[in-house]
């Protein structure tokens, strides 16, 4: 087939040829898929020309916004100068190099170390297999278990899927590999009952401590979180939850692991997600805002404490990647990251955007299918309910959530649901007006869910 034949063919040569990620193909393909074109600033249009406002940054990724000419050029020079070459022997090339430096200087001082990967799921089965590394150079071989959480996200690859605490993912596979445990989520609005979100953080942050003492503090390596649960639903935890999990971890002696590839580079205000709720991780996975999804890459935050180990303990670590710290991939994310400094980004976000954002969204709060809204940054959730005083939920989350989504998409603004959860997740640069316009639509869907929407 030829490829340059006229898009309106895409459909059906992409229903021929390719198969896509998280999707029932057959369903797929008798719908049509829809081809996304070019994109500007926060703006995307489809192959018909439809323009709708991106208020999910792609998957949570593009945050500096789409059209960045100076990221397309600082990756076509790198391409021109020098295209690939490996970290393997001995080698490295100046975009990495300098790219570990400027990620590690936003990272805090305890932080002082980056592996580079291709992609979260791939960071993931990085600080997966160094945690294990680290324990036995110090002697204690038997501290292999790692526990994560139900309903977290840390991707797809057999060790990401088996850590994710997503059933629909285990069944795939036969997941989760052995030596991976789960604990419940800090999701207070569908299980926290009568409890206040205070207690009930404290409450399911013990959960920790009772697994790490069930498997035996000496058998279990880490703790894996992610500090605001995206995938799983913008989850966000309650003020008490985060200080009982740092506790708990450092008791125990087991290492704490921030997943940070959707809370990282500036989404909730700070450059990571451990630095708004104010605790230091020991490893944390990265990527998405990395680069802004303008190339793939990824990599893991390597505390001191890790480090340290790894560097004068291990010897070879046996791990890594043919395109690990990519030039292109590194060139084009040091782009991405000079953006995010010199627009002052990450203060925007705190101080200005994401307090609108937040107040924007709570004007939602007192509508009838409207159980809860958080927001943190520029992540937030507007969590659909049946019934406010009650919680309850609806009989098909997936199907609610869907149905509004679809609403907002017709209406020109994109947005994710997870079950019964309306999330948002925007480019870093959205503007007042822009986030008054996708508040409004996900307003109007709203209302639409209340006079047609009765399952
Ligand atoms: C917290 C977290 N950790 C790891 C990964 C894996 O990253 P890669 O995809 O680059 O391997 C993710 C990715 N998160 C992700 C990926 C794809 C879809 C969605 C969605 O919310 O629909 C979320 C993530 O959100």
């Amino acid at each position: 087939s030829d490829i340059s034949s006229p898009v309106s063919n895409l459909a059906a040569i992409d229903a021929a040829h390719h198969l896509h990620p998280f999707n029932d193909m057959k369903k797929l393909n008798e719908n049509g898929v829809r081809v996304m074109q070019r994109a500007e600033g926060v703006h995307i249009w489809d192959s018909t020309g439809k323009k709708y406002l991106d208020a999910f940054a792609g998957l949570w990724c593009v945050n500096v916004g789409y059209g960045r000419t100076s990221i397309a050029k600082a990756a076509f020079e790198q391409m021109q100068e020098l295209p690939y070459y490996n970290t393997f022997f001995g080698t490295t090339t100046p975009p990495a190099t300098l790219l570990a430096q400027k990620v590690t200087s936003k990272a805090g001082p305890h932080m002082n170390h980056v592996f580079f990967t291709n992609s979260g799921s791939e960071a993931t089965d990085t600080w997966f297999r160094l945690a294990r590394v680290y324990w036995k150079a110090l002697g204690h071989s038997t501290k292999t278990q790692i526990i994560a959480r139900k309903n977290g996200y840390h991707g797809s690859t057999v060790a990401g899927a088996s850590l994710g605490g997503m059933k629909y993912m285990h069944e795939q596979g036969n997941l989760p590999i052995e030596g991976i445990h789960h604990i419940n989520q800090p999701y207070w609005f569908g299980d926290g009952g009568d409890l206040s979100p205070a207690a009930f953080g404290l409450k399911i942050a013990q959960e920790l401590e009772s697994k790490i003492l069930e498997l035996g503090a000496d058998n279990v390596a880490a703790f894996v979180a992610e500090p605001i649960q995206g995938a799983g639903g913008v989850i966000v935890p309650p003020e008490t939850y985060w200080p009982e999990i740092v506790r708990i971890c450092k008791q125990h002696n087991i290492l704490l692991v921030s997943d940070e590839v959707i809370c990282g580079f500036g989404r909730l205000g700070s450059w990571f997600g451990y630095q708004h709720f104010g605790f230091e991780p020991d490893m944390a996975p990265i990527a998405k805002g990395l680069s802004s999804g303008y190339l793939p890459i990824g990599g893991v935050l390597v505390s001191d404490r890790v480090a340290e180990v790894l560097i004068n303990e291990v010897g070879d670590f046996n791990h890594g990647y043919t395109y690990s710290g990519h030039p292109v991939c590194s060139a084009a994310a040091l782009e991405n990251i000079r953006i995010i400094e010199e627009e002052g980004l990450v203060e925007r976000v705190r101080d200005d955007i994401g307090p609108y954002m937040a107040q924007a969204l709570g004007t939602l709060k007192d509508h009838d299918r409207v159980g809860e809204v958080v927001s943190v940054g520029l992540i937030g959730a507007v969590q659909l309910t049946t019934d406010k005083a009650s919680r309850r939920r609806f009989a098909k989350p997936d199907d609610a959530g869907a149905a509004v989504r679809n609403q907002c998409v017709t209406n020109g603004v994109i947005v994710r649901a997870t079950g019964d959860r309306m999330l948002f997740s925007p480019p870093l640069i959205i503007s007042r007006s822009e986030v008054d316009q996708a508040v409004e639509t996900l307003g109007k869907a709203l209302d639409w869910l209340k006079d047609h929407y009765h399952a």
